[in-house]
């Protein structure tokens, strides 16, 4: 994506040093465009948890880049088994995270430890350019789906779509999983318009998706999360599309928490739910989504305190909370596949069941 005319991925290694690891911090976005340098794997460790960078793809491609940064210093068999281990704690509910460490483990545990810190540098920037081509190749196989609703519109009206959380260029490499069908759907000059939910506790969708749906110059309008289905009773919604952290062989989606609830009322109203998802979000290991993904807690003063900007542009966080009450933070829910109409991926859209799956990825275990 670019930014001011630059393009620029959403991790990459430093050209000047030509090992440090470039991030954008996204705890300070939308106020300010801070570039992190990350230089061991405590710090990328850090930065995955504190989710100054997050969404499922970007987290295991920076993590791909912690094993290689822990490598410098020590580049054993011990060393390398410790990382993998250590990255994959950091967050539990995104697959793609351990997705891309063994990846990289199997890439370099039969190296020579002298090869091992230029292969893992390889390993990851291929992690990196296989999720750009992935989520560019989800955009074309979704991109049909909104040319349909539109060939279906009177002349003027748009194409209404929902999204959830952030699954935009800053939760991958590039392009996005979600919004990247939008994306070359507005660049194809269809009139497209998206509800952004704001996604509390975290408002992602407030502060990631609409500061990168305007960047893009994307007609957008934030909601409260709660909107979703009035805007759905009245007709305000042509579909759903979300990205999602773990897909089951069965085609349960894991998503940010209210996920589930969006699909639920688009069923009640018969708005098409459909979610994105690159081949590292498939955990073929996993059958009922709902018992066997592991749903992260966080932080419950991510509930009590909210951040934002005053209008002396100071950043400031306020509780909003009575004091003395208790809150709970579960970060991420399921959607049963049977309230997915179907999954759209890089080698096509398929039905969110195992067959749909096997058939697409005859490949996966
Ligand atoms: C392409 S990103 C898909 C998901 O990772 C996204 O929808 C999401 O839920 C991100 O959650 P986050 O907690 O911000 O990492």
């Amino acid at each position: 994506m670019k930014i001011d005319g630059t393009p620029y991925r959403s991790v990459w290694v430093d050209q000047a040093d030509g090992w440090s690891v470039r991030i954008f911090d996204q705890t300070k976005l939308p106020w300010s465009l801070d570039i992190l340098s990350l230089t061991d794997e405590d710090q990328v460790a850090t930065a995955i948890r504190s989710m100054q960078v997050r969404g499922a793809p970007l987290i295991g491609a920076v993590a791909a880049y912690g094993v290689a940064l822990a490598l410098r210093t020590d580049a054993s068999t011990a060393t390398l088994d410790r990382v993998v281990a250590m990255l994959g704690e950091t967050r539990p509910t995104a697959i793609n995270l351990r997705w891309a460490l063994a990846r990289m483990r199997g890439a370099l545990h039969n190296l020579p430890a002298a090869d091992r810190v230029a292969a893992a540098y390889a390993e990851a920037a291929a992690i990196c350019d296989d999720d750009v081509e992935t989520c560019r190749r989800i955009g074309e196989h979704g991109l049909p789906l909104l040319r349909d609703i539109a060939a279906r519109k009177q002349p003027g009206q748009r194409v209404n779509i929902l999204t959830h959380c952030n699954a935009g260029w800053i939760a991958t490499v590039d392009y996005g999983t979600a919004l990247s069908p939008i994306y070359q759907a507005h660049d194809a000059g269809l009139d497209v318009h998206v509800w952004v939910d704001e996604t509390r506790p975290r408002n992602q969708g407030a502060a990631l998706t609409a500061w990168e749906l305007g960047r893009h110059g994307v007609p957008h309008t934030v909601i409260a999360d709660n909107a979703g289905g009035h805007l759905m009773q009245h007709g305000a919604v042509d579909i759903v599309i979300v990205g999602t952290d773990r897909v089951t062989r069965t085609g349960d989606v894991a998503n940010k928490i209210g996920t589930y609830l969006k699909a639920l009322a688009a069923r009640d109203n018969g708005v098409p739910f459909w979610v994105a998802l690159p081949h590292s979000t498939l955990d073929m290991t996993v059958a009922d989504g709902v018992a066997e993904i592991p749903i992260e807690e966080r932080n419950p003063v991510e509930i009590t305190d909210l951040t934002g900007r005053t209008a002396d542009g100071r950043i400031e966080t306020i509780r909003v909370v009575a004091e003395g009450s208790p809150a709970a933070n579960p970060a991420f829910d399921v959607t049963p596949a049977r309230l997915v109409t179907g999954l759209i991926t890089e080698r096509g859209r398929c039905e969110a069941s195992e067959a749909g799956l096997r058939a697409l990825y005859p490949d996966k275990g």
